[in-house]
């Protein structure tokens, strides 16, 4: 199966049920591990616009490194194909917090981008070895964003290197979740923030996102944005 067919394969029930729910969801398994081992290779030997030493900004401890057009097939699939299924749970969000109404295709959301002058492309792969982590943030590279992102770990070879979603309630301490995702899985997630339903209807509870301390091995994950940047 393409990419495309194997993710449009997925049970979109359950995974809209689990972003409705608790506002991530976690795939099964949708990348072989050699697709998956393949993709981490792109760390080496990928086309890129910048690398980011995470130390040097303050970011976490490790590397990050942005694709440059034109991206590898696989993750230009992926883009497209999450995006299609993705455009309608953030239209249904958008009502219940307010925000932007998203078009049902990627090229189109790309165009709006590149009109608010974000052109810049998004999806990046991470390195971390021992002792590396990376601090809770949000990925919002201009104006126009779209309110989920997605993100497989490559490699099955760390201890350590959770991927940690913090939500920050309203007038409430926060509150964290802890994933350790199987290699090639695809977690679902917030930018910014996800509507809960509460007494008076839904409210806002933003979220920040990053990986907890590597304590051994190495960790690559890939992380595809779907607004560009600036
Ligand atoms: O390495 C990770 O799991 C987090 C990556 C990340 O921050 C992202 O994909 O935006
Ligand atoms: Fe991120």
């Amino acid at each position: 199966m393409t990419i495309t067919e194997r993710v449009d394969a997925l049970d979109w029930a359950d995974l809209t049920a689990q972003l409705d729910g608790r506002g991530f969801a976690v795939t099964a398994p949708l990348l072989t591990d050699g697709e998956s081992a393949e993709l981490a290779g792109l760390f080496d030997g990928g086309h890129f616009r910048s690398t980011i030493d995470m130390a040097r900004h303050r970011f976490g401890d490790g590397r990050y490194r942005y694709f440059e057009h034109p991206l590898p097939d696989t993750i230009g699939a992926l883009r497209g194909a999450f995006y299609a299924h993705l455009a309608r749970v953030a239209n249904v969000w958008s009502e219940r917090i307010g925000g932007a109404t998203f078009p049902l295709t990627h090229e189109a959301l790309l165009e709006r981008c590149h009109e608010a002058g974000q052109q810049r492309p998004t999806p990046l792969i991470l390195r971390y070895g021992e002792g590396d982590w990376n601090a809770l943030h949000q990925d919002l590279y201009g104006d126009v964003y779209f309110p989920f992102q997605i993100l497989t770990v490559l490699t099955d070879e760390h201890e350590g290197g959770e991927f940690v979603l913090l939500e920050n309630r309203p007038r409430a301490q926060s509150r964290a979740h802890v994933l350790n995702p199987l290699r090639g899985a695809f977690v679902i997630f917030p930018t910014r923030e996800r509507p809960e339903l509460g007494k008076r209807g839904y409210y806002k509870v933003g979220l920040r996102h990053g990986v907890s301390t590597v304590t051994a091995g190495h960790r690559t994950a890939l992380g595809v944005i779907f607004h560009d940047a600036r």
